[in-house]
C-alpha cells in the first residue's frame, strides 16, 4: 500500500508494484467470480479478468440480446455462460453488474446464493449505500466490497487491449473471511485497474453520483449548448461554433490538460489565451458553484437514487432513455459536430492508390 500526497493530504493507494497480476491470480486461484449482468462493466470486467487467466464466468438472462453479446466474446454456453441462478450457485465471488435498479428486482434471488464466506461484489456504491431504497442487505457472513472504474466499461476494455489501466476506487463495506482486503484488490487489479485509491461505499456513491451529473457528462454538456446557442444566435456558423465550443477541446487542449495539468494547457495557448482565461474561470466557478452544491445536496439526501431507482426500473426506461438521447444527437450542436469530426484527417477514406 503506497502512501501519496495529494494536494497536501496523504492517501492509500495500491498500485500494481506492490499487488502485481500474480499475487492476484494467486489469491483468486480458487474462486470463482460470477459476472452477474452483460451491459457496460460486465464485458469489460469479465473479458479482462478472462484475458488475465481468472476462472470468471457470467450470469444472464438466455432470452437476451446481451447473452448472444456473451457467446459473441467467447463466453461457452453450460461451461462459463450460465443463466443467471446457476452462475450465482458457481460463483464464490458474486460481482452485481446489473444495473442499480434491476439489482433491486433481482436481489432477493442473489441473496438465497449468498452462502458463508462468499463474497458480494459491486461496482458502485449505490445499492449498499441507499439500502433503504434499494433494500440490499447482504447476510453478515459473506464479504461486501467495491471495484469502482473511474470510467466507461468501454475505456476499461480498450485501455486494458493498449496496455493501459483506467484508475478505480475499491472499499470494504464488510470483512467477514478476513480475506476481504486480499480478494478486493485482486479484482482491481484482475479486471484491469491502473492502480486503485481507497474510499468507502457512502463516498464513491456521493461522488459518483455528482460526478456524472456535473463536470463529467451533465454540466458538460449545458456549457456546451449555452456556449454554442450564444455564438449562434451572435451569427457565427455551426461549424465556427462547434469548433470553438467543442472539437478544439476535445482534440488539442483537452489531452494537454490530461498530459500535464491545466495551468500547462494555458501556457502552450496564447497569451490573449492565457489573459482571458485567468480573468473569467472564477465568474464561472462562482455562477455554478451553487448548481454544484444544490447538486450534492439532491445526491446526498437521497433524491437522486430515487430519480434514478423510480425512472430506470420502469419497463420502458431504455427506450425513455434512447429517446433523450436522440433529442441530444439530432440537435444542431452534435449533428454540426457529426460532420466537423467527419473532416477529420483520420476519417477521411483512404486516397485512391495513383494507378502507375
Ligand atoms: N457503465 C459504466 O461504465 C459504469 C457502471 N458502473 C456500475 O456498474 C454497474 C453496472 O453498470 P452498467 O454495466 O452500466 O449496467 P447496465 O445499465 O448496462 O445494465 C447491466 C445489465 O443489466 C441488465 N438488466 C437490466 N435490467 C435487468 C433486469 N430487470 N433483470 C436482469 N438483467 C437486467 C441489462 O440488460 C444489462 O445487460 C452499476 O452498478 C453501475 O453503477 C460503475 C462504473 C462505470
Ligand atoms: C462511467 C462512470 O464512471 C459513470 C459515469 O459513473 C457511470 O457510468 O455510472
Ligand atoms: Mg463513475
Ligand atoms: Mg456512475
Amino acid at each position: 500500500m503506497a502512501q501519496l500526497n495529494f494536494g497536501g493530504s496523504v492517501e492509500n493507494v495500491v498500485t500494481r508494484d506492490e499487488f502485481p497480476l500474480s499475487k492476484a491470480q494467486e489469491v483468486l486461484k480458487n474462486e470463482t467470480v460470477a459476472i452477474i449482468g452483460y451491459g457496460v462493466q460486465g464485458p469489460g470486467q469479465a473479458l479482462n479478468q478472462k484475458d488475465n487467466g481468472i476462472n470468471v464466468i457470467v450470469g444472464q438472462r438466455k432470452s437476451s440480446k446481451t447473452w448472444d453479446k456473451a457467446v459473441a466474446d467467447g463466453f461457452v454456453p453450460g461451461e462459463t455462460l450460465f443463466e443467471i441462478e446457476e452462475a450465482l450457485e458457481r460463483g464464490t465471488i458474486i460481482c452485481y453488474l446489473l444495473s442499480d435498479a434491476a439489482q433491486i428486482e433481482l436481489w432477493p434471488t442473489v441473496k438465497k446464493h449468498l452462502t458463508p464466506g462468499k463474497a458480494l461484489y459491486f461496482s458502485h456504491g449505490f445499492g449498499i449505500t441507499f439500502n433503504e431504497q434499494t433494500g440490499i442487505v447482504p447476510p453478515a457472513d459473506v464479504d461486501v466490497f467495491l471495484v469502482a472504474p473511474k470510467g466507461s466499461g468501454t475505456s476499461l476494455r480498450r485501455m486494458f487491449l493498449q496496455g493501459r489501466g483506467l484508475n478505480s476506487s475499491y472499499a470494504i463495506f464488510q470483512d467477514a473471511t478476513g480475506k476481504a482486503y486480499d480478494r478486493v484488490v485482486a479484482l482491481g487489479i484482475a479486471v484491469g485497474s491502473g492502480y486503485l485509491f481507497e474510499t468507502d461505499f457512502k463516498k464513491e456513491v456521493y461522488s459518483d453520483l455528482t460526478g456524472e451529473r456535473g463536470t463529467l457528462m451533465g454540466c458538460i454538456q449545458g456549457i456546451f449548448a449555452a456556449q454554442y446557442d450564444v455564438l449562434r444566435t451572435n451569427g457565427h456558423s455551426p461549424s465556427e461554433a462547434f469548433n470553438e465550443t467543442v472539437e478544439e477541446l476535445t482534440q488539442s487542449l483537452m489531452p494537454l490538460v490530461a498530459e500535464n495539468g491545466m495551468d500547462w494547457m494555458y501556457a502552450n495557448c496564447s497569451t490573449t489565451a492565457q489573459r482571458g482565461a485567468l480573468d473569467w474561470w472564477k465568474k464561472f466557478r462562482d455562477a455554478t458553484k451553487p448548481v454544484f452544491e444544490e447538486l450534492y445536496n439532491s445526491v446526498a439526501t437521497g433524491k437522486e437514487s430515487q430519480r434514478s431507482i423510480d425512472s430506470n426500473s420502469q419497463p420502458d426506461y431504455r427506450e425513455k432513455l434512447d429517446a433523450e438521447l436522440a433529442e441530444l444527437r439530432e440537435s444542431e450542436l452534435w449533428r454540426a459536430g457529426k460532420t466537423v469530426r467527419s473532416l477529420r484527417p483520420e476519417n477521411q477514406p483512404a486516397e485512391k492508390e495513383i494507378e502507375a
